[in-house]
């Protein structure tokens, strides 16, 4: 059964091919077509794209009203799997205390002492959350189990919802190896990476991440991400890396000598980290995360000297229990735009065909391609800064999905 949707008063294709003579040339690589009509398969695939007037029949028809519709956001770095709370390490922020990754310890012991069950259904439930303000792809972490068994459940209840999983044990050093680092890093690079992708094919993760922060004294080094990095790599997993995120360091650098998809965070920045980062456009995509420089009162990125430099942008959530408990991309773009020197045009791109190249997707509507939408109730996609803090976004659900 097929279905026609009408009513879009502005469909975002992310495909510049698509724009319309009326296309503003500052964002015409969102490619947009006004008063567009889409035709979805019974399969969920698209099978056409284009002005309403040009529709062709199908089964079914639905009338958006008006509305505006855009790619799905891809949410593309997310720890979604921990119990626990720790609102008291927010508030404490908000007076002043500094962030160093210490309280990943607490989110440890609370992931560790909840059933698989549990955990389960906390995932389940920050994916809805995340599904009912416009995010249909989302990639998600282990990192709060870092023992063998504990990784590897983690891994298996967020396999359960998405293909896009990643190996994070090397997060922290946990407590019980805080006097025998290497032993900890031989076990994320020996046992661990082996149980991660024992079964080839089915392995647990397509990517491999490390917390690369010689600024706290709970995370890894240059030294240490290298040997985590170049494991993940002989064992087939994607590269990504927690760089730069509390003061200058090297994970941007290694991530880009290394090829990683992506280096996240990116806060702390130096002229030479911003020339890396564009030698590396194309391969390494820098993935902003300013949910977090909220929740921890920290600067905001200068998204606006990296996209003039040529670098690959991506904007995601980074929901976490430390760093920035929101699932919110429309958040993080309104944040993007007021704070980080982004057009609205520029913080869809981000959050939509960047962070989708950066999980090796393709995310543009386009014929053959999957009908992940989301519907804006709201003319335009310039309503998701402007009506910042207003639910006008939501995952669009078709007979598929
Ligand atoms: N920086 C490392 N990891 C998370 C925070 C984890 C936590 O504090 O629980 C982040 O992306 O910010
Ligand atoms: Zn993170």
């Amino acid at each position: 059964m097929s279905l026609l949707l009408t009513g879009i008063s502005e469909l975002t294709t992310n495909d510049p091919a698509r724009a319309d003579c009326h296309a503003d040339p500052g964002d015409s690589f969102l490619g947009i077509v006004r008063d567009a009509a889409v035709v979805v398969s019974g399969d969920g695939t698209i099978e056409w794209v284009g002005p309403a007037g040009r529709a062709p029949q199908a089964d079914e028809r639905r009338d958006l009203g008006g509305r505006a519709v855009i790619p799905g956001f891809v949410d593309s770095h997310s720890h979604l799997v921990f119990a626990g709370d720790r609102s008291a390490e927010f508030a404490a922020r908000m007076t002043g205390t500094p962030y160093d990754g210490g309280g990943i310890a607490v989110s440890v012991a609370a992931t560790r002492a909840a059933s698989d069950d549990e955990l389960r259904r906390l995932v389940a439930g920050r994916v809805a959350e995340m599904r009912a303000q416009g995010t249909t792809t989302v990639e998600i972490k282990s990192g709060y189990g870092l023992t063998l068994e504990d990784e590897l459940r983690s891994l298996r209840v967020a396999r359960e919802v998405t293909p896009h999983t990643t190996f994070l044990g090397a997060h922290v050093v946990p407590r019980e190896y805080a006097s025998d680092r290497a032993a900890y890093v031989d076990l994320v690079t020996g046992p661990m990476l082996e149980a991660v992708v024992a079964d080839g094919a089915t392995a647990l993760a397509e990517s491999i991440d490390v917390f690369c922060e010689p600024h706290s004294a709970h995370a890894f080094d240059g030294d240490e991400a290298r040997t985590v990095l170049e494991a993940g790599r002989a064992a087939g997993l994607a590269l990504r890396v927690h760089g730069n995120q509390l003061g200058h360091g090297p994970g941007v650098q290694l991530a880009c000598e290394l090829g990683a998809r992506s280096v996240d965070h990116c806060t702390f920045l130096g002229d030479d980290d911003v020339d890396a980062l564009a030698a590396a456009r194309g391969t390494t995509v820098a993935t902003l995360l300013p949910g977090v420089e909220f929740s921890t009162r920290s600067p905001y990125p200068d998204a606006r000297r990296l996209l003039d430099a040529g670098v690959d942008v991506a904007l995601a959530s980074d929901c976490n229990p430390g760093t920035c408990y929101s699932s919110s991309i429309p958040f993080a773009i309104a944040l993007a735009v007021r704070e980080m020197g982004l057009t609205p045009a520029e913080a869809l791109h981000a959050a939509t065909a960047v962070s989708a190249r950066s999980l090796g997707l393709d995310r543009r509507v386009a014929p053959g391609q999957p009908a992940e939408l989301a519907v804006l109730d709201a003319p335009t996609h310039l309503h998701l800064a402007y009506r910042a803090g207003v639910p006008i976004v939501r995952a669009l659900n078709l007979p598929h999905s």
